[in-house]
This record gives C-alpha cells, sequence and structure tokens, in this order.
C-alpha cells in the first residue's frame, strides 16, 4: 500500500487508528481456551468488530512467539484473515528487527514474503545496511524506532550529541531520511511524548508516524493530534489493550467493536478540525 492509498483509506473510514492485536493467551476470555486455536479464533472476533473503525492492525510478535510454532501458526493465520476479507487494512508486525544486513534480508523476506505484511517496526541501533534490507520490497515500510512511548526511553534516546547537540532520537531522524523515502518509511513516536512531536514534525514533516501509548499507557490522542498532524493525516495512532481487552467477558468483541468505535468517533472529530475530511 502506498501513502496516497493510505490517506485515502483514513478519510473513508474517518480514522487513523491502528488496533494493537497483542493477544495474551492468559488473558483472553477463559471461555475461548478449548477452541482448537484460541489466539486466532480471539483475533478474528477481534478483527470482525473493529474492522470498520480502523485502518491498520499491529500484532506485536512477542505474543505470538511465546506460543512457539503455534503462535507462528495463529499469527499466519491472522494475516492471511485480514488480506482475505479486509484487504484494504495496512498491516503492521511490531517485530522491532534489525541485524547486519544479510540476516535483516532474511528478516525481510521472512516479514514481507513468507507473511505479507506491509511494514515492519526496526530498531535503528545497527545503523543503514541494518535497515535498508528492509526497504527493498516495493510498497512495504519501514517504521523505525525514533523516540519510544516506554520510560527508559530517556537512558539513550535523549542522549546529546557532542558535535550537533542533537538528542539521539532526532539524529535518527536526520540521518535516516537519507535511507528512504515518506513513501518507504515511518517512524515510531510514542504519544507519552507527544509535546516532542511538533519539534519531530519540523525534523520529519512529511513521513507518517506510528503512535503507540493512548489508551494502556495514558497517552492523550488530541495532544498527538495537535502536535503532530500534517496535511495527509500522517498519524496511525495505536491502542492494544484499551482495546481488544475492553470486557473479559463474554462480549468481549462486542466491547472491543465499542471501544474502536469511540477512539474512531474522536478521530473524526480531530480529521474534521483539521479540515482532512
Ligand atoms: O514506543 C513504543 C513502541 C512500541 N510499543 C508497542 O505498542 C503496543 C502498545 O500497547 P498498549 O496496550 O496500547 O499500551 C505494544 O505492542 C507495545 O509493545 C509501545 O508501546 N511503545
Amino acid at each position: 500500500m502506498d501513502r496516497n492509498q493510505l490517506f485515502q483509506q483514513i478519510q473513508k473510514k474517518r480514522s487513523f487508528l491502528c488496533v494493537g492485536l497483542d493477544t495474551d493467551i492468559l488473558k483472553i476470555p477463559k471461555h475461548l481456551l478449548d477452541k482448537p486455536d484460541p489466539v486466532f479464533f480471539f483475533n478474528k472476533e477481534i478483527i470482525d468488530a473493529t474492522a470498520q473503525y480502523t485502518v491498520a492492525y499491529k500484532p506485536n510478535l512477542a505474543f505470538y512467539e511465546s506460543l512457539g510454532w503455534q503462535g507462528w501458526e495463529s499469527l499466519e493465520k491472522t494475516v492471511e484473515y485480514v488480506r482475505e476479507n479486509y484487504p484494504e487494512i495496512f498491516l503492521i508486525a511490531d517485530a522491532k528487527r534489525g541485524d547486519i544486513g544479510n540476516t535483516s534480508n532474511l528478516y525481510a523476506r521472512a516479514f514481507f514474503e513468507k507473511l505479507d505484511f506491509d511494514a515492519i517496526t526496526v530498531a535503528p541501533y545497527m545503523g543503514e545496511d541494518s535497515v535498508k534490507p528492509f526497504m527493498t520490497y516495493p510498497e512495504k515500510w519501514v517504521i523505525l524506532l525514533a523516540l519510544t512511548s516506554n520510560k527508559g526511553a530517556s537512558d539513550f534516546q535523549f542522549l546529546q550529541n557532542e558535535e550537533t547537540g542533537d538528542p539521539l532520537f532526532e539524529s535518527v531522524l536526520k540521518t535516516s531520511q537519507n535511507w528512504g523515502t515518506p513513501e518507504n518509511l515511518m517512524y515510531v513516536v510514542g504519544a507519552t511524548k507527544a509535546e516532542k512531536l511538533s519539534e519531530i514534525r519540523e525534523i520529519v514533516p512529511h513521513h507518517f508516524l506510528l503512535v503507540p501509548g493512548v489508551g494502556a499507557q495514558g497517552g492523550s490522542l488530541e495532544a498527538v493530534a495537535e502536535n503532530g498532524m500534517n496535511s495527509q493525516c500522517g498519524l496511525l495512532v495505536n491502542s492494544s489493550r484499551g482495546i481488544i481487552y475492553a470486557s473479559a467477558g463474554e462480549d468481549y468483541a462486542e466491547k472491543a467493536g465499542e471501544a474502536a468505535c469511540k477512539v474512531q468517533e474522536d478521530m473524526e472529530k480531530l480529521l474534521k478540525g483539521r479540515k482532512l475530511i
């Protein structure tokens, strides 16, 4: 999917929501555990209940890899289910990969060929040759970690470069722009760091930003939109636990749908306020 198609989806659905499929076998309703593949069953129901309100899904790999081969099978079935039933939805593998070039090549093959994801999150720490292999696929995206939502972000991401005075996350944004374009490169910026978004927009005015951290982590959607929206919206705001665990009962899918609908309504107002719809 290219950038214009993504913006068209945002306009059509009046939403820039990304639902995080962080499906924890220990948290899903107990009555699902006797299904042959409880994780896939849960995902399928959540997807059917939320698809009209969301433009993207983001399974985080940890929740699948922790289950061994069964987890990979659930992930594969989830990707196929979205592709077959909701082909317009953008699919992000939150895998945070990146390694020496020949290894990154195989990560790229795993997530873009074996699994048909549109995008993968990548850690920038190992530099250009660890990121570029993910950019050789037309209409596939790298989403590079820039400023993350967690407390530990301050351990390294604000350290100043002695020559330029830039904090590390700004160096990541500036340097990596030579590796890709706004057509194949996005950045992760945590909603809990929304006050930094105006500064970030000065460096990357056109790139899409994947913004996790609203909902369970307490980030503000309004502050993210206020400081981070651009003329093509430029935002995919993720919520995982706040949507998929809206209820622990038999009504879990219905409540997830309601939670997604509520976020979509808030997003619609923000898009209208910017005259983007
Ligand atoms: O800076 C980051 C990068 C990634 N994440 C991931 O996003 C979701 C957030 O889940 P919630 O339940 O909505 O808090 C999760 O998969 C994280 O690993 C992030 O939170 N912050």
